[in-house]
């Protein structure tokens, strides 16, 4: 593994991941500064847009302190891409033997998604050991990650998926919870609105979290 940063680096940088869809690359500079304004730092942005890869490389360039990485990470094809814009972590909502591959094959931590311990243990196997949990809230939520945390406490997860700042606190108390992911961060509205400052003042209210 020659990962230039490591995966506990990543999940410890803010309680909360703000999972990020951007739809217009104009949007990507002033969004991520106004997370990093309220404290947020390591941004996810989503490959599910077609300016994503640009914005992650607008990010990388012009926004110094946040830490740009790309999720909705799918293949092998799609770690390369996210590399190349310069993303300096990896998240996907799962976990397949050639996405694994071409990330231990490359130079930033792959976070990939799980829902069950058969999963988590595929991935140990293969040398990791920190995880999305996701979708966290339909997996069984706070109370299953405990569960997991009893046979296999050594493990790590940013639980995601129908997470914000009502339930945040039920998983951040948990010793397997370095931190939680969500998109509640940044809302369509207030990022079409330009409402930077909105966007600012829910990223405190969530960097106070834990
Ligand atoms: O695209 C990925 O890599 C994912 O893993 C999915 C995201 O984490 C969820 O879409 C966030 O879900 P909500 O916070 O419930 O809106």
């Amino acid at each position: 593994m020659t990962w230039k940063l490591a995966p506990q680096d990543v999940l410890t940088a803010s309680p909360v991941m703000p999972v990020l869809v951007i739809e217009k690359l104009e949007h990507a500079v002033p969004l991520a500064k106004a997370l990093v304004a309220g404290g947020i730092r390591v941004l996810e942005v989503t490959l599910r847009t077609d300016c994503a890869l640009d914005a992650i490389a607008q990010i990388a360039k012009d926004v110094p302190d946040a830490l740009v990485g790309a999720g909705t990470v799918l293949n092998g094809e799609d770690y390369e891409a996210a590399i190349e814009a310069g993303a300096k972590f990896v998240i996907s909502p799962g976990m397949t033997p050639s996405l694994v591959q071409a990330a231990l094959k490359g130079p930033a931590p792959l976070i990939p998604g799980v829902s069950t311990l058969s999963e988590v243990m595929e991935g140990m196997d293969l040398g990791l050991g920190y995880f999305k949990f996701f979708p966290a809230e339909a997996s069984g939520g706070a109370p299953a990650l405990k569960a997991m945390g009893g046979p296999i406490p050594q493990v790590k997860f940013c639980p995601t998926g129908g997470i914000s700042e009502k339930n945040a606190a039920s998983y951040l108390g948990l010793p397997n919870v370095l931190c939680v992911g969500g998109s509640w961060l940044a809302p369509k509205e207030l990022i079409e609105a330009g409402d930077w400052d909105g966007i600012t003042a829910i990223a405190k209210a969530a960097s106070s979290l834990k």
